[in-house]
């Protein structure tokens, strides 16, 4: 069965008329700044790996001009790389045909953006059966394709506004269904939630986690946002100067940060909220002891369970409420603890 995974692999975009000529270079260790001024290329990507897995989201992280862009339109193509691979499910995006493209891009994936791209003139049916009228599909099926997509986003009663009728979060939520109605298996986001308010932006990752549960779809988002990425994304590649200096899942980035920079990127962050009492649960010895918690608890919600029972000790328990780990209130305050830096960390 395909996994509808995304794999990128050594992965090279140099942007110039003569690219090719220094992707060597680049690999004997050349950096962005001297390519710049020796050659006058701009290098957006080097040897990028990255295995996005089928129903998961990823999420790309970084700063601007880390490459983010430059690496999700390698994805659907827009952008050519200078060398490397795009795979999904085994085959070389890269290589595609001009007419296997074409059906890659209209039936696999579907895009997200920042400013929405809604047709001013056409309503919010109107905008959300584009896609499918361009498929050449009834309009039958494709309308009712539509409203139950603008009903599952939240919009139901709004088919007949004009996007200048709607807040920001409603325009997205169209730009959503519209993606959705695609049937597609690749959700590509572009910084798709970084011009709403923060309240209407928590609102809409919520929206996506929730669809996500029962759509399980390939998503890659781009976000700019570690709180963001640390909510939404299954898996986090954070980008650097067109390379990725560190990708693993939220909880290993905030445990493990790989140097100072990403260091730097996690000290604000509130362990509490985005690690699980599994990741530093020790081995049962003996029988389960105080409060019970479940796989996926948070160490704060564990710390306030604990503290509401007047026990410091605790388990943890599977979705079967089977014991598989012991756990106590001094284990999960060192946790939250954030460490000074990087370099620190390894002496310590
Ligand atoms: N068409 C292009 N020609 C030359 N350089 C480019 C081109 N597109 C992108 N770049 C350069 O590639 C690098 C990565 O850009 P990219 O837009 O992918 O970054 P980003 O992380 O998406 O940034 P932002 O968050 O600001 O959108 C930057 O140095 C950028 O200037």
């Amino acid at each position: 069965m395909a996994s509808h995974a995304i794999e990128v692999k050594n992965l090279y975009k140099i942007f110039g008329p003569r690219g090719e000529e220094y992707v060597d270079v680049v690999k004997k260790g050349m950096g962005k700044a001297e390519l710049n001024e020796k050659h006058g290329h701009v290098l957006g990507l080097q040897d990028i790996n990255i295995l996005m897995p089928g129903g998961c989201i990823t999420v790309v992280m970084g700063l601007s001009g880390s490459g983010k862009s430059t690496l999700i339109r390698h994805i659907n193509r827009l952008i050519d790389p200078t060398a490397g691979e795009v795979l999904y499910d085994g085959t070389d995006v890269c290589k595609m045909n001009e007419n296997d493209l074409r059906q890659f891009r209209r039936h696999k994936t579907a895009m997200v953006f920042q400013k929405f791209a809604l047709l001013p003139h056409r309503t919010v049916l109107e905008n959300t059966v584009y896609g499918l009228e361009i498929q050449g599909i009834e309009r039958r099926e494709s309308e009712k394709r539509a409203r139950g997509w603008i009903e599952r986003v939240g919009l139901k009663g709004f088919e007949n506004h004009y996007p200048n009728q709607l807040s920001g979060g409603m325009q997205q939520r169209v730009g959503l269904a519209r993606a959705l109605t695609n049937d597609a298996d690749i959700l590509l986001m572009d910084e798709a939630y970084s011009a709403l308010d923060p309240l209407i932006r928590m609102d809409m990752q919520t929206v996506l986690l929730d669809l996500q549960k029962e759509l399980k779809k390939t998503v890659v988002f781009i976000t700019h946002d570690l709180d963001e990425a640390l909510r939404l994304g299954d898996k986090i590649a954070i980008l650097r100067d067109g390379r990725v200096v560190q990708q693993g899942t939220g909880q290993q980035i905030v445990l493990s940060p790989a140097d100072d920079y990403i260091t730097a990127f996690v000290k604000e962050v509130n362990r509490g909220r985005v690690v699980h009492v599994e990741t530093i649960m020790r081995p049962l010895s003996g029988n389960p002891e105080g409060v019970s918690l479940t796989v996926g608890t948070v160490l704060e919600a564990a710390a306030r369970t604990m503290t509401g029972a007047h026990v410091a000790t605790g388990h943890v328990v599977d979705e079967n409420g089977r014991a598989i780990g012991a756990i106590d209130l001094q284990a999960i305050i060192a946790a939250m603890v954030t460490p000074t830096s990087h370099t620190d960390r390894q002496a310590a």
